[in-house]
């Protein structure tokens, strides 16, 4: 087996575990996500849902926000798994989470509990997404 195939396995198996923590007595829906860093760590992350219905947290912002407040900052890929007919797709939050966090390249695993899995990336889940650079010459 390639590295890279390897790599998604373990993944993959990390966010099926994260899931089985999500809190979700609102939607009884949960989903898992797990994300590499470059030195090769994995971080998990599961939704986190509130009785003010707004304030859920998905499991991939969860995933990211967990990395970045313990100093990691660089990823290598996330898997992302939810009890979907086909692979889950990020809710457009998440997506403009990690247009913002992630580099554009990066790959995205989702998958469901059928193993259902399709990659795609970063910038093809959020193209023309909203960044850094939309902030400079508003003649302010
Ligand atoms: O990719 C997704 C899609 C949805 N959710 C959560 C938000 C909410 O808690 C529940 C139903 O939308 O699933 C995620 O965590 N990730
Ligand atoms: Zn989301």
């Amino acid at each position: 087996m390639s590295k890279e195939k390897m790599e998604m396995k373990k993944l993959i198996e990390a966010a099926i575990e994260a899931r089985e923590r999500a809190y979700v007595p609102y939607s009884r829906f949960p989903v898992g996500a797990a994300l590499l860093t470059k030195d090769g760590r994995i971080i998990k992350g599961c939704n986190i849902e509130n009785a003010a219905y707004s304030l859920a947290n998905c499991a991939e912002r969860t995933a990211l926000f967990k990395a970045m407040s313990e100093g990691y900052q660089d990823f290598e890929g996330i898997a992302v798994v939810a009890d979907t007919p086909g692979p889950v797709s990020p809710c457009g939050a998440c997506r403009q989470v990690m247009a913002e966090l992630c580099p554009p390249e990066m790959k995205v695993w989702l998958t469901n509990l059928r193993g259902k899995t399709m990659v795609t990336t970063v910038g093809e889940l959020l193209p023309g997404a909203f960044g850094k650079g939309d902030l400079d010459g508003n003649g302010q």
